[in-house]
This record gives structure tokens, C-alpha cells and sequence, in this order.
């Protein structure tokens, strides 16, 4: 079902407005120096500029002594429980976490096994659309890319909702749960479109599992034969719970503290999430490692040679190779800087499940990526330089052993993801303070209002 808006046309048709844009609009890295403005609302020393409080999640990468920015082995904990005692301890214990960790980070407190089983069942009972909304909303208009689609189907629910504005705390947590029990069924549908309609590939539409948790359902969902393993299923659940929550301060939480903030309705502030998450220097990373290997695979001889591998990844930053951006993706973080304890708690599954399924070659690839990476900007930056593995280093090449498509990376992300949104919407919601930080207007032309007749259509200086 091919689209085309037909850009090519328009951006020839505009090619000399561009400089305008450009030159009228481009504020250089010494103005906010002089301004003294944050600029991505960050300290000097990178740490991030306090603009909120959360009772969700909280992460930490560095500690400060004396106004110094000391790096520190990275911790995350959701509700003050660290994440590896949490993981540890279903895991232990043999069973899915997802609901577990959703019902911690939504209320506050670990569930007991009656409010975990009342939680799925609540989760099982939404796990549906409304009569022929699949077809309306999703067959009818199938996008591209499932993030995209994603939030068109969210948009959509609003028209289904008899009272999408009311920003009450009960009718919040209701839309809450309805979009945590049913993202699996919007990115398996979107996905199934989207092979369908332009990769030319059969439609194959799942019915949910009613008894199955969210990992499972989407493995049921997303899979053509709808067969998965508990193995299989469990590795996704661990992705899942440490994809679930990541603080205020992430992109994406944020935006949704922003737009939450307005006072608008819940389909419209996790919209912006879901584009925000998108981004490649966010949640959309994951898809770029996946990319950049394959482009690393198919430009480098022989990618177990050290020497071989080094050159091309300075290359990369170098920005003349694979995107041209500079970044190595799923390298860095905001705030961690030694390690990313979700890295370390994936980088442990994957080399298990790369040894089960015959992928060490690859394993051993994005381990000498993120060695090497770590290397060579170190050896520019200096030895106070920090940069570590981040969480989308290690799900794509999890995904890919899954058999799970790369148009579904980011969309599981967010999946994952949307139990932090919620919660965090709900915590601004209670706050109802609108968000409203100031700019700085510097202007780099002084015009002075011209009749049209006498305008030169030159910048005035
Ligand atoms: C779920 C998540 O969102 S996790 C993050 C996923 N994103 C990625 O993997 C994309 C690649 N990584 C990045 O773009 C960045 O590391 C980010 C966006 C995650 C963090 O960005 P920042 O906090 O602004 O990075 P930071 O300020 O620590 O960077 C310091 C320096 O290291 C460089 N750097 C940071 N990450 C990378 C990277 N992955 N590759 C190359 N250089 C990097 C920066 O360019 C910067 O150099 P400069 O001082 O010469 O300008
Ligand atoms: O915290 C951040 O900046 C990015 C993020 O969401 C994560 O790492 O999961």
C-alpha cells in the first residue's frame, strides 16, 4: 500500500529558503556560554539539571564530592528495589516479572500472589480492542514503522474513550492499565500490517493468549506459527522489566511530565513518549545497533581481526562511516558512566543464549565494540572520560537471536516502557504546576518592520 506526500518535489521547490533557516536560526555553542543557559539542560560536568522530583525510579551513574562528578558503578532501582534483586528474585523464584515489576512502579509496593493474580486478570480482561477497531484503525491505514503506527493507534483509542479529557487519578490508572494490557496487540497488529502491506507478506492476525502474561503474548502475537518456549518467553519478560522505568529525567518520561503538565489528555502525552523514544539517541538506538553491525559485518574483512575492527570504528567517530553522526550506538549514557547495570544483566543472557543459538561470532562482535569503543575515546578524552555499554547495546543482538524482527526493537521498548510513562503521567498529573522554563531570546538580525514594497529580501544586519 504504497503512500508518497511527494517531498522530493517540494524540497527542490524550497532549496533557496533553506539558508534563511539556516542562517537566521543557528545559535552557536559559545552563546549559551555566554547566556548561561544549560545547554540539553545539562551541568558543565554533564551531570543533568535538577527539574523534577519522582518517587518512580531513580538512577545513578556518578556521585558528587566537593562539586567534583566521581563516576560510579551504575545502580537502578525501581521503588528503592535494585533491579538485580528484583530480576534475581522472580527469576529465583521461576516466574514472569513484568506484571510484577508494572504493579511495583504503578503503586508503590511489591504485590502480594492475590494482587499480582488480580493485577493479570485486570490485564487479561483488557487485552482487546473494540469490535472492528483492528481493521479501521490498524488495516486500513498501516504505517512503515511500528513506532509511527503506534501512536496513531493510541490517538485513535481517544475517539473510543466516552471521556478521554477527564484527568481524574481513577480514570487515569484505568487508561493505564487498558494501554499497558494492550500495547502488545497494537505493535504485534501494526507489525503484521506492515509485513503485509509493504513487505508483500501474508497477513496473520493472533487472537491473545487469555491466560498468558505480556511477554508471552507478544512472542504469541508477533510470531507467524504463534509458537514460542518459556525459555524464550522469560528472556523476553527480563528485557521487558529492565526496559520498564528509567527515572523522570529520560526523554521520554519527560516529555511526558511535560505534556501531562498542560493538563491534557493521556493518548496525546504518551504520543509524545513514544516519539521521543524513538529518536536514535534514545530508545531508537537499539535499531541503529542492529544497522551499524551489519554495516560494520559488511565493511570490515574480517571483523575478528582487532586492528581491522579498531580502524572502522574510528571511522565511525570520526563520522566518516556507517551514519555519519559520530556515535557508536549503544555506547554512552546520560548518566551512567562506568556501567549500565541493565547492560551488565543482559551482556551475562545474551552470552548464554548467543552459545545456545549459535551466535558466539556476533556476541563476541558487540562485546570488541563496546571494549574497543571505550578505548579510543578514552585515549582522545583523557582518563577522567567515561563511556560505557548502554541497555540498547545488548537487546537488539537478544531480539535478533529471538527471531524477532528489527521493525519491532524500538516498538518493544516501548511496550516495555509504557508502564514508566504511565506512572510518571500519573505523578505529574498530582503536581498541577505547568511546566514552563524560560528561553533566552538572541536575536542575530535587528529588523525593523518594511512596507513590501520597499523589502530587498536581504537578511538585514
Ligand atoms: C535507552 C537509552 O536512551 S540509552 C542511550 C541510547 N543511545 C545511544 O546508544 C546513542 C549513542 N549514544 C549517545 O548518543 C550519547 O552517549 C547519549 C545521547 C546516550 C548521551 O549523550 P550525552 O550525555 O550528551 O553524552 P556525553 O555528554 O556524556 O558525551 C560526552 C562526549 O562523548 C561523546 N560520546 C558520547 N556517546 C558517544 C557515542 N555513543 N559514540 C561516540 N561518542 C560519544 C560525545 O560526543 C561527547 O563528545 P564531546 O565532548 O567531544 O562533544
Ligand atoms: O535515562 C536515559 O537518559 C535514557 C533511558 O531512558 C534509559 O537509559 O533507559
Amino acid at each position: 500500500m504504497p503512500h508518497d506526500l511527494h517531498y522530493d518535489e517540494l524540497r527542490s521547490q524550497i532549496k533557496g529558503l533553506i539558508d534563511y533557516v539556516r542562517q537566521n536560526n543557528a545559535i552557536e555553542p559559545s552563546v549559551f556560554e555566554k547566556y548561561n543557559v544549560k545547554r540539553g539542560l545539562r551541568n558543565k560536568n554533564g551531570t543533568g539539571v535538577l527539574v523534577g522530583m519522582t518517587r518512580i525510579s531513580d538512577v545513578n551513574g556518578y556521585t558528587i564530592e566537593d562539586g567534583k562528578k566521581i563516576p560510579i558503578k551504575g545502580q537502578l532501582r525501581y521503588r528503592g528495589i535494585p533491579i538485580d534483586d528484583l530480576v534475581n528474585g522472580f527469576i529465583n523464584e521461576e516466574r514472569y516479572g513484568y506484571e510484577e515489576v508494572a504493579y511495583l512502579l504503578l503503586f508503590g509496593l511489591l504485590p502480594t500472589e492475590k494482587s499480582l493474580l488480580h493485577f493479570n486478570q485486570l490485564l487479561s480482561q483488557r487485552r482487546n480492542f473494540p469490535a472492528t477497531f483492528k481493521e479501521d484503525v490498524i488495516l486500513k491505514t498501516p504505517s512503515r514503522n511500528v513506532m509511527n503506527k503506534l501512536q496513531s493507534i493510541i490517538l485513535a483509542l481517544y475517539t473510543y474513550d466516552d471521556n478521554p479529557d477527564d484527568v481524574s487519578l481513577d480514570k487515569l490508572l484505568a487508561q493505564a492499565i487498558d494501554l499497558i494490557a494492550k500495547v502488545p496487540l497494537m505493535l504485534a497488529y501494526a507489525y503484521q500490517a506492515k509485513r503485509h502491506y509493504f513487505d508483500n507478506k501474508s497477513l496473520i492476525l493472533h487472537q491473545p493468549l487469555i491466560e498468558g502474561g505480556t511477554a508471552e503474548n507478544i512472542l504469541h502475537l508477533i510470531r507467524p506459527d504463534s509458537h514460542f518456549t518459556r525459555q524464550e518467553a522469560e528472556i523476553l519478560d527480563l528485557l521487558l522489566c529492565v526496559q520498564a522505568d528509567h527515572g523522570g529525567g529520560n526523554n521520554s518520561a519527560f516529555a511526558t511530565h511535560v505534556v501531562s503538565s498542560s493538563g491534557t489528555d493521556t493518548y496525546s502525552a504518551i504520543c509524545a513518549a513514544i516519539g521521543s523514544l524513538k529518536g536514535p539517541r534514545h530508545g531508537g538506538a537499539n535499531q541503529r545497533v542492529h544497522h551499524m553491525m551489519e554495516d560494520i559485518k559488511g565493511h570490515v574483512k574480517d571483523w575478528k581481526n582487532e586492528k581491522e575492527l579498531r580502524a572502522y570504528i574510528e571511522k565511525i567517530i570520526a563520522g566518516e562511516a556507517y551514519d555519519r553522526s559520530g556515535l557508536v550506538y549503544g555506547m554512552g549514557h546520560a548518566v551512567y558512566t562506568m556501567t549500565d547495570p541493565r547492560a551488565e544483566l543482559l551482556k551475562e543472557k545474551a552470552r548464554a543464549l548467543a552459545e545456545k543459538t549459535n551466535h558466539v561470532a556476533e556476541y563476541e562482535l558487540i562485546t570488541d565494540l563496546a571494549r574497543l569503543t571505550q578505548d579510543i575515546l578514552r585515549e582522545r578524552k583523557g582518563d577522567d572520560y567515561h563511556i560505557c555499554a548502554n541497555v540498547d547495546l545488548y537487546t537488539g543482538i537478544i531480539y535478533d537471536m529471538l527471531g524477532i524482527d528489527e521493525d519491532l526493537f524500538t516498538p518493544l521498548f516501548a511496550a516495555a516502557r509504557m508502564v514508566g510513562w504511565c506512572a510518571h503521567r500519573m505523578e505529574q498529573v498530582m503536581d498541577s504546576k505547568i511546566m514552563r522554563p524560560a528561553y533566552v531570546y538572541v536575536p542575530n538580525n535587528n529588523l525593523t518592520y518594511l512596507p513590501i514594497a520597499d523589502r530587498t529580501g536581504i537578511t538585514q544586519a
